[in-house]
């Protein structure tokens, strides 16, 4: 159920990551902006850029910022290439890693590369079981092992098993190189593709310090602020309106697309590059970005269906019957996997 994953905070959280661009605020900002302002979209080539939101958990009043226009892609944005599958309806798996060593110590995280605790692991397993039943065509994560660990981990139960690997996205180049030339290669594995674009923002001067610890000493209202404002940073590190500059701009560009195309995809990353991921696909205001939570763990799936995200919660079983309602495809997908295995 959606509830379960928009947990109230009170305690740990973490994660972020990605440190260099804090210096270039001014024009994270200015990017933002002209994307709020709507021409937008086409951030390629540019480091960041926006978000926007949907109304779910929370009400917002109507002078919030809203961040931007709600979720549906213009025919210019249609991709050209992938489209082997011709559909426009897609699934698309959002995951925050498992628990991380950090988080097990209530310790501010951001972009340090923290692993999976033996919790971590057993949340990243349970995830793959809940949504072992549902294809993916591709998957992208952080560039931080603990959601790259998530990734594989969760694939480990997938009833397809299809064995992930890994692919160089970043150049027409880099594409080349990471070809599998073998069809029924290509059939049998599921392509990775990690990006520092999802990573967790960069929680700057804080990141190692216990979050209690930080709220002792500079008050529980200004740690809330750091944690869950939208737009005031941490010292030295990333609000969420930066993150989500970033990897909303790297949704927009490199993951839409392939949904675009009929994939099905699946993202693990963080507490907060998917927090203001979600904010965009859920349409959220500023106001309303500040309440979501999200569990380590826990698998929430969304419908791509002409053009809109469509969120349906978070699969709470490979037999969950009311996943597989959601569309034809999945459906048809269960019932070909009950076949087979
Ligand atoms: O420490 C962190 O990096 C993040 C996410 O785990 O914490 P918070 O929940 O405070 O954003």
């Amino acid at each position: 159920m959606a509830a379960e994953v928009y947990r109230h905070a009170i305690g740990t959280f973490q994660s972020h990551s990605y440190a260099n661009n804090v210096n270039h605020k001014q024009r994270l900002r200015n990017n933002f902006v002209r994307l709020v302002n709507k021409d937008s979209v086409s951030s390629r080539g540019a480091r960041y850029s926006s978000c926007s939101n949907r109304r779910s958990v929370i009400r917002s009043s109507a002078s919030q910022t809203s961040v931007a226009d709600p979720v549906s892609l213009s025919p210019s944005r249609t991709p050209t290439t992938d489209t082997n599958k011709k559909s426009n309806e897609a699934a698309l798996i959002l995951i925050r890693h498992g628990e991380s060593l950090w988080n097990e110590k209530n310790l501010f995280t951001g972009c340090v590369d923290v692993p999976l605790s033996k919790k971590g692991i057993d949340e990243a397993i349970e995830a793959g079981k809940r949504i072992s039943s549902i294809p993916v065509d591709v998957i992208f994560t952080s560039a931080l092992i603990r959601a790259q660990m998530t990734a594989m981990l969760a694939m480990t139960q997938h009833r397809r098993k299809k064995v992930p690997i890994i692919i160089h996205n970043e150049s027409e180049q880099a594409r080349q190189w990471s070809q599998v030339f073998s069809e029924d290669t290509k059939k049998q594995s599921i392509p990775v593709i990690a990006s520092w674009q999802l990573n967790e923002r960069m929680y700057g001067e804080l990141q190692g310090l216990n979050k209690q610890e930080t709220a002792d000493r500079y008050g529980k209202e200004q740690v809330h602020e750091w944690r869950r404002s939208y737009d005031t940073p941490p010292p030295n590190g990333e609000s969420l309106e930066m993150c989500a500059e970033r990897a909303v701009a790297y949704f927009r560009d490199q993951i839409e697309p392939q949904l675009l195309s009929g994939k099905n995809v699946m993202i693990a990353a963080h507490g907060n590059s998917l927090r203001s991921i979600i904010m965009y696909l859920d349409k959220l205001t500023s106001q309303e970005v500040i309440s979501l939570e999200l569990s380590t763990g826990i698998p929430m799936l969304y419908i791509f269906k002409e053009g809109r995200f469509i969120r349906r919660g978070s699969p709470i079983g490979p037999q969950e019957a009311g996943v597989y309602a959601y569309t034809k495809r999945l459906a048809l997908y269960r019932q070909k996997l009950d076949e087979m295995f």
